[in-house]
């Protein structure tokens, strides 16, 4: 007798277009966040082919291949481009999957004793709101943001955060690239600095932005930037910006009503597991020389099957050293994942 069963349709790129062709040409906020997550292998594929292009794309541009690179356009754009990409990224983070990176930092911050702002509209006296204004406030830089509403935002309430992406899908993420993002101008060492700065200054100062970042969220960004040298440069970039929180933070000391966290400022830092388990150019040990290299200690580290999670804490300016591309764990079925400081 004739099976009745049909058979399962393998997910493939087609699915993409077909479900996209009822969405906007481009994808809108509320688009990308109200449609349904796509299968999970097809997110993995479109994400692992997305990257894999990215890269060609990038040599195709340093050989100045026109050839290719009119190829591998194409090729991009006609897989839906990055737009496709965060597609595939925001179905990786929906909670079904558990895959909201930032849960992992909201459970350090609740061991390190960082704890969600009250809510104002809790406190019922005077004397509430006054503990409320009290309380340090940090900031929250996050790179690479799909979504205003993972987990880790409720502990940074707007004003204090700010979030972006090269493709912006929220009208709150910026549409920015972080390597032209201005990192802030430094107060000037010196106790004459410190005084000569007027309380409205300061406050002010604080409130435009260049207040610094306590924290900043680099979650499933490096693996994307195309080359090892600039993932460095990324990185270099972070801590330029923890500088400059740093000197704020020792500069605005005497005038803070509660003390900044001793873990200010940091950085929430994930890769993909094989980064740092299967490279032969990338070891957790070399990450961390790295990151000490640009003056950060870690603090917390996980890694689940997939992810590699770490909090790192500046603790000033680190060293001059530079790191080459070094084979340091040789063989054929590992990875060329690789982070170059120049
Ligand atoms: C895989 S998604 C990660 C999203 C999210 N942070 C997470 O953990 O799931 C990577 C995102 O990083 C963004 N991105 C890559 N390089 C960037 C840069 N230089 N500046 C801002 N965003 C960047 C990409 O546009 C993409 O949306």
């Amino acid at each position: 007798m004739a099976s009745t069963k049909r058979k399962k349709r393998k997910p493939s790129s087609s699915l993409l277009s077909r479900r996209q062709s009822h969405a906007p040409s481009s994808i809108s906020t509320s688009a990308a966040a109200s449609t349904k997550p796509l299968p999970s292998k097809l997110s993995r594929r479109l994400i692992r082919s997305h990257h894999t292009t990215q890269k060609r794309l990038h040599q195709a541009l340093q050989q100045n291949d026109t050839a290719s690179i009119a190829a591998l356009t194409s090729s991009i754009t006609s897989a839906g481009g990055l737009a496709a990409y965060q597609r595939a990224s925001v179905s990786g983070q929906s909670s079904k999957r558990g895959g909201d990176t930032s849960k992992v930092l909201v459970s350090w911050f609740l061991d390190l004793g960082i704890s969600k702002p009250p809510s104002k509209t809790t406190s019922n006296s005077d004397d509430d709101d006054q503990d409320v204004k009290n309380i340090y406030q940090p900031r929250l830089l996050e790179i690479g943001c799909l979504s205003p509403a993972n987990a880790i935002h409720s502990f940074f309430p707007r004003p204090y955060r700010t979030l972006m992406d090269l493709n912006s899908l929220h009208p709150e993420i910026l549409a920015q690239d972080f390597m032209t993002f201005p990192v802030p101008v430094s107060p000037q060492p010196g106790p004459l600095a410190a005084d000569s700065l007027k309380q409205g200054e300061e406050e002010e100062e604080e409130e435009e932005g260049g207040g610094g970042y306590d924290i900043i969220s680099c979650s499933l960004v490096l693996n994307y930037v195309p080359t090892p040298a600039a993932r460095g440069e990324m990185l270099k970039r972070i801590a330029r910006f923890a500088n400059h929180s740093l000197l704020l933070q020792r500069h605005q000391r005497h005038r803070r009503r509660t003390p900044t966290p001793a873990v200010f400022p940091a950085l929430f830092l994930v890769l993909p597991a094989p980064c740092v388990t299967n490279s032969r150019y990338l070891t957790e040990d070399h990450l961390q020389a790295i990151m000490a290299a640009l003056g950060y200690e870690l603090l917390r580290r996980k890694m689940s099957p997939k992810l590699a999670y770490y909090l790192w804490r500046y603790t000033g300016p680190g060293t001059s050293e530079t790191f080459k591309k070094v084979e340091l764990q040789p063989g054929g079925k590992r990875n060329n994942f690789a982070i170059v400081l120049e």
